[in-house]
Formats: C-alpha cells, structure tokens, sequence
C-alpha cells in the first residue's frame, strides 16, 4: 500500500517471542522461541498502519545481550534507514536489557527516522499477552511522522519513553518501563502517538559516535556500592583488562574507605573511571561527594549505571582524555 509507512521489524527474542506451559504461566516461561513471521501473523492489524516486512536479527533473552550484538544491531539499523524505502523500524526486545539497548542504539543510529524498540511482559501464550497491543502501537509509532528526530523510543504499555532516560522499574508488571522524575514523552491512544515533551540531550544525527568500522568495544565494567563495601570485585575487573569503570555508589556517588584506594589506584593505571549511583535518579554531581577534579575521576550526571557503561564504552572508542570524557557526560 502506497499511502502507508514502510517499516521494518528486527526481532531479538524476549518475552515478547516467549511461550509458556499454560495460558496462566507468566513467570518461568520460555523466551525467544517465536519467529519475526509468526510475530507479525499474530497481529493482523499491523497491515493496516504499515507495510511491515520482518527479520530475525538474533533469537536471544536479553540478559545474553552482548556488545558483539549492539554492535551487529546499530549497523544492521543504519544500514536499512539509509534506503529510501525504509521509513522506521522497529526492534522486538526482551525487557530486561532494553534501556541499555535503547541508549546504545540513541548514540550510534545516525538517522532521524523513527528506531522504536518493544517487548512484553506476558509470554505469546499468557492470557491478556501485551506483546500483540505493544507491537501494533510500536509498529504505527515507528511509521509516524511524530516520531521523526525524537532519538530511539521505547514503547511498551502505551506510553512512549525516550532511550536515554527509561528504565525498568518493575520485575514483573505490565507498566515496569518507566522515566521516573523526567517524565515520559508521551502516550500511544487510539494507535495514534501523542507527545508531549521531547529529549535535550544529543543523540542519533547529533552524535559524534561511529561503530560502523568497530568489531569490537572497549572494555568497561561495572562495581557496585553497599555497607561492608570492598575492592576485590573492582581489582579482578582492573586485572583483567577494563579501560573503564562504572562506580555505582551509595547516595550521590559517595565513595568508601574500603573503594576509594582501589579507584584511584585503578585510575594511575590508566583506568577510566565514572562515578555513578545506585539511587537511580538525580545529577550525580561532580566534586559533589568526592573530589573529580582531584581525583581525575568523571562524574555520570543523571545516568544510570549501566547506561554509563554504554557511553563510557563509545567515549573511549574515542578518546582517554577525562575531561572530554566528562563534556560527553553532559552532553548525550
Ligand atoms: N519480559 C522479558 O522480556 C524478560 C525475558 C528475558 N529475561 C529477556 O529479557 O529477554
């Protein structure tokens, strides 16, 4: 059909590809079992808002999401947004790692056609599934005109939330994708997206990150803070090769007296390191509970762990330089 958007559907696994023993099984299912083409089969109603064509990318649950995916992934997507008959896309995800993907994919696709990344909650076989509805909704998303420019969306639930700031909130319920203090950026109703607010920070056109030559990301691991806290975990990942670290602190990113020799012996070695929080929301600020200037250490600003690790990832593919390092902090 010549009057409807063209869109694209990459299919990764996840629940929303789930099956389960009966159609109450909605934890203890199986994930990624079912192919883009039966996905597509199961709703119909997708051909009346796109001209969707599917193709199964990998078959995975997302917690087995690996930088040789994102990498495979972010390629594959820019390649098909380069083609003039390629109007969005669409990526079918298991939920757990989807805000990683969603902040890799916003700092790499280097187009500002719409990337719409989805998943369920409830296995295929689950009574009241939400994987059909969030298809149908991510589907017409993906081929809005509204959606052009706005970075890569996460849409499940009928709420629409930008990459950079959504996070899974719930282990379990329907409504778990979540930006909490930020905000959402808007509804689906009526299989129509209305927004309401759009993301400041930089992203797909404006970004200065290229993986499109990369077979590999540096690497960069993640320590966690908590009472009792000690550095064997942050020596192991030092030892075997990290060029960066993600420090995800108590409160505002403090640093105990058992961690804050390890980093900064991390840190004379070369390490990159990031100060994070566990909290999950507010500025982490810099020379707020410790000393960066100092300290040579790079402050997260509202990121999250493990979205730190993903732009601690891409700087470093470019530079080491800490405060070019921090200025890309505030900026993506
Ligand atoms: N709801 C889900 O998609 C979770 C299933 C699985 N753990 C995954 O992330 O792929």
């Amino acid at each position: 059909d010549e009057k409807l958007p063209n869109v694209m559907i990459l299919a990764t696994g996840g629940t929303i590809a789930g099956t389960g023993a009966t159609s109450t099984t909605t934890v203890g299912y199986t994930a990624a079992k079912i192919g883009v083409e039966q996905l597509i089969e199961a709703v119909p109603e997708l051909k009346k808002v796109a001209n969707v064509k599917g193709e199964q990318v990998f078959q995975i649950a997302s917690e087995n999401m690996t930088n040789d995916h994102w990498l495979k992934l972010s390629k594959r997507v820019n390649e098909l947004l380069a083609k003039p008959d390629v109007d969005g896309i669409v990526i079918t995800h298991g939920t757990d790692t989807i805000e990683e993907t969603a902040y890799f994919l916003d700092l790499t696709v280097h187009s500002a056609k719409p990337v719409v990344i989805v998943g369920a909650m409830r296995p295929a076989t689950a009574i009241s599934a939400d994987g059909p509805i969030n298809l149908y909704n991510a589907v017409s998303l993906a081929g809005s005109k509204d959606a052009v420019g706005k970075g890569v969306l996460v849409a499940l639930n009928d709420q629409i939330n930008a990459g950079r700031d959504v996070t899974k909130t719930n282990t379990s319920t329907a409504d778990t994708f979540r930006t909490p203090e930020l905000g959402m950026l808007g509804y689906m109703q009526g299989g129509l997206p209305h927004f309401y607010r759009q993301p400041v920070r930089k992203h797909t056109t404006e970004s200065e990150f290229d993986v499109s030559k990369l077979d590999s990301l540096p690497q960069v691991d993640i320590v966690y803070g908590y009472a009792n806290n000690n550095r064997i975990a942050l020596d192991a990942f030092v030892k075997a090769g990290a060029k960066g670290i993600i420090h995800a602190g108590v409160g505002d990113g403090s640093l105990s007296n058992a961690m804050k020799p390890g980093l900064i012996d991390a840190r004379k070695d070369g390490v990159v390191i990031v100060r994070s929080s566990r909290v999950g929301n507010g500025i982490l600020a810099r020379n707020g509970e410790a000393n960066d200037d100092e300290l040579d250490f790079v402050a997260s600003d509202t990121l999250n762990p493990q979205k730190a690790r993903i732009l601690l990832m891409l700087a470093l593919t470019k530079t080491s330089d800490t405060k070019a390092i921090q200025k890309m902090f505030y900026t993506y």
